[in-house]
Parts: C-alpha cells; structure tokens; sequence
C-alpha cells in the first residue's frame, strides 16, 4: 500500500466515522458532545484504529476531527493538535480481545435508563436480556438469552478499560455490547454499519424494559 492509499483510506474511513456520528446524533444519543466512535483500519499492521476527537460536538464531525491510534494499546500514533476520545482505552480493550473493526460508544436514553437501573456504584453487573426477538440481531450462537455486563463507572477511565479487557478476555461468547453504569452504552461489530444495527436492538430492547414489556 502506497502512502497515498494510505492518506485516502484514512481520509475514507474518518467521513464515514464522521457520517454515522451525525446520524447517532440527530437521534439524540449524542447529546453535548458525549459519545465516540472508532474503526480499526487496514494500514500499517493491521493495528490502527481512527477514533472521534475528545469534547467535539458529535453532529457537526467531519473527517478532520478524527484521531489515529494504535488500534490495541489506544497510543496516538501522530500527535497533533486533537485530543484522542477520552474512552479510546476502552475501545482499545475492545479491540484487542475480539475480531471488532468498528465500535461505537452513546448516551441513547433507554440502554441509559437501564445502566443506570442495573448497575452498582461498587462492582461490575448485569443485564440479563432474553426471549426478545431483536436478540437475533446480535450476531449470538444462542439468541435465546444473553447477558451484558455493567461496569462500575470509574473516574479513571482506565479502569474502566481494565474491567473490560479482563470481561472479555474470560467470556470469549460475550455479547457484542456493555453498558456503564450510570453513563450509557457501548457496541460493535465487523464495520460500523453492523455496530450500529446492534445497537438500534441493544436500544431497542432497552426501550422495552423500560415501558415494562417482561413485567408480570
Ligand atoms: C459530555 S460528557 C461525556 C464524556 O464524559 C464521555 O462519556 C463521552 O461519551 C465523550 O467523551 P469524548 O472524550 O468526547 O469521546
Ligand atoms: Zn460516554
């Protein structure tokens, strides 16, 4: 790969994390610049990844508002001007314990609502999700019944990331998705198209639980 098809798959990549952030956003799942995207790209070993800039208002991106990073580590690879997402570590752990080329983290209301009903303010949780039919939108072998963790909402987001990476390191099945504890969601998947489609069911699902649609 030339270092021009580098730069225009770069530049490719950062419109298309720009166009799905707008979307995320006129859905107000975005709200205040929270939220942020990534995509582990094709160059250099396989290790890149492109994430949103910190703090930037997520519905007016464009491709000059991402940051590239070592899609594993979270290290910025060319610093610059932009500060790399403040959640690039768990994006990181992400990465590096599944096959995942795109992940995006939101403030979406219900997947909210239910963070913040599940999770504890002093260990990881979780949400047990089951006979839903959006389920078989997970990408699941049993789409019967999953569960997805809620962790703590440390301050440091490292921890966060560390809790993560140990999760999925010892749950190989898990789910494409988390949640954090009184902060909204996380998914992804094999690009961001397939991110975002879990995501509308992770949401999905959550809007059901919280009108109330298992209650007896
Ligand atoms: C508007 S505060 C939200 C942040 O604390 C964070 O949770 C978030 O989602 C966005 O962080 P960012 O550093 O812009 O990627
Ligand atoms: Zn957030």
């Amino acid at each position: 790969m030339t270092i021009l098809d580098k730069r225009t798959e770069l530049t490719t990549a950062g419109a298309s994390l720009a166009s799905f952030s707008r979307d995320l956003y006129a859905r107000g799942w975005m709200p205040g610049t929270s939220g942020n995207l990534s995509v582990r790209i094709p160059v250099g070993h396989g290790e890149t990844a492109l994430i949103t800039a910190s703090g930037r208002d997520k519905g007016s991106l464009t491709e000059d508002d991402m940051v590239a990073v070592h899609a594993q580590t979270g290290d910025v690879l060319v610093p610059g001007s932009l500060k790399a997402s403040a959640e690039t570590s768990i994006h990181a752990a992400v990465y590096a314990a599944t096959e995942a080329r795109a992940v995006i983290h939101v403030h979406s209301p219900y997947a909210t609502v239910m963070a913040c009903r599940t999770g504890e303010s002093d260990r990881t949780t979780s949400l047990r999700l089951e006979r839903f039919e959006l389920l078989k939108g997970l990408g699941l072998d049993d789409p019967s019944r999953t569960e997805i963790p809620v962790f703590r909402n440390w301050p440091q987001v490292q921890m966060i990331a560390d809790e993560v990476d140990e999760h999925l390191g010892t749950h190989p099945d898990a789910a494409p998705g988390l949640l954090i504890a009184d902060h909204g969601i996380t998914t992804w998947g094999k690009d961001l198209a397939q991110a975002r489609n879990r995501l509308e069911c992770f949401e999905a699902i959550c809007q059901l639980l919280v009108l109330g649609a298992m209650d007896s």
